[in-house]
Formats: C-alpha cells, structure tokens, sequence
C-alpha cells in the first residue's frame, strides 16, 4: 500500500520520513497554504533524501504552463490537482506531461460527488478522495464518513485522504480497501512542523500493511 505523508517543508523531516517507510512525500504548491513550499525548497528536500520515494506537488487551479515549470524546477514525479480542475484540464496536462503521474483529488461532500471519478477515469492515474471543508482545499483535519465509501470501487488505483490519524488510521482500513493512504495534518505539530513520533507510530501501526 503507498503512503503518502504530505505537507513537507524541512529537508530533514522529509528525509527521516521517507526512511520511516513513506512511499511517498507531498509537497503544498498553492500560495496561502501555510505548508505553501517553493520549487527550490522542494528541490533541497529532493536533494536531501537517502531513499527512493515518490514526490508529489499539490496543486489548486494552475495553469499547465505554470506546473510543468514547477516540475521542471523542482524535482517532483507526480502532480496531484486537488481543486476544480475539469477532465479536460487533466488531459491537456497529460499531453504537457506523458511522464508524470497526474493525480485528481475529489472533496467529497456529499455522496453524489463520487459519481464525479468516473469521467475522470481515462484522463488520470490516481484518484484521491478527501473531505470538503466550505473553507478550506485541504489539509483540514476533516475524516470522510467511510461507511459511505464502501462501494467505491474505480478502475484505477486511489488514495485516501482526510483527517486520517495514527489512532483511526486502522478503522479506515478496516471498512476500506484503497491503493493507499495520505496524512498530513495528523501527523503534525503545527501547519508544515511534521511531528516525527507521530509519523513512527503511524508506521507502527500500519506494520505489514506497507
Ligand atoms: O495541506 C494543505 O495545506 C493543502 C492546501 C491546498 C490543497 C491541499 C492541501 N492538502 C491536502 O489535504 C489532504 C489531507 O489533509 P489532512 O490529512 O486532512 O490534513 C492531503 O491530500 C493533502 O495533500
């Protein structure tokens, strides 16, 4: 199963994650978001590690033009969109990026919203399903109703996000099935501060799932 820890900002802290045994690392490319990183601090992160990890950029509504710059400066193999961003959009930027892995995060907010993943199927790699905040595009805290997932089979392979935890992290697993799962606000201490015991525990309890 992949696990993606997202929201890294410090060298150090991603490195030590990845060792941890995360698959992947998330990076925050949207202005305004307190764990917001630059191409270039991305691209020190991406210098600093020891092991092999995937390296995913976070966007909201950017143009194509502005994200194959973005992984032109800073290193990252894979894009996740995590707005409003239409299928047409994800094929344009498929076509700008035939290596990249493209990403599309749906905020469910009610169960109508995942009727949306089918027209996303042939233009995406991954799915991601996270929680809506009326406010906020990610990062919220907020756990989805996974009762409500439990029919939500796609063709291609998706991740879970949304207010997961070290401590509920099992729950979900146990009513669910997905090709992995993404933390970030519950493995923390502050916006962008990853709390390493957090991250070790998380480990400890996923044991042989990962
Ligand atoms: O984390 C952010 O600040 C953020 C900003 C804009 C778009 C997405 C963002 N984060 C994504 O939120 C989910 C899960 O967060 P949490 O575990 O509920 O805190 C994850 O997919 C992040 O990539």
């Amino acid at each position: 199963m992949r696990v993606k820890i997202c929201g890294i900002t410090k060298p150090e802290q991603g490195n030590a994650i990845a060792k941890l045994g995360a698959t992947a690392l998330g990076f925050i490319c949207v202005p305004g978001s307190p764990r917001y990183v630059t191409p270039q601090q991305i691209q020190v992160v991406v210098n600093h590690l020891s092991v092999s990890v995937d390296r995913i950029g976070v966007f909201a509504n950017t143009s194509t033009e502005e994200i194959t710059q973005i992984v032109a400066d800073s290193g990252i193999n894979a894009v996740q969109l995590h707005s409003n961003e239409s299928p047409e959009f994800c094929q344009k930027l498929r076509q700008a990026l035939p290596e990249i892995e493209i990403i599309k995060a749906l905020r469910i907010r009610t169960p109508e919203c995942l009727n949306q993943a089918d027209s996303y199927l042939s233009c995406v790699d991954t799915l991601l399903l996270d929680a809506y905040h009326r406010k906020m595009l990610g990062g919220t805290g907020k756990t989805l109703d996974w009762q409500r997932l439990q029919k939500f089979r796609p063709s291609i392979p998706w991740l879970l996000a949304g207010g997961l935890t070290p401590d509920n992290v099992l729950d979900a697993l146990t009513l669910l099935e997905p090709s992995g799962i993404d933390l970030s606000s519950g493995v923390e201490r502050t916006p962008g501060d990853k709390d390493l015991k957090k991250v070790t525990r998380l480990f400890e309890k996923l044991g042989s799932r990962v």
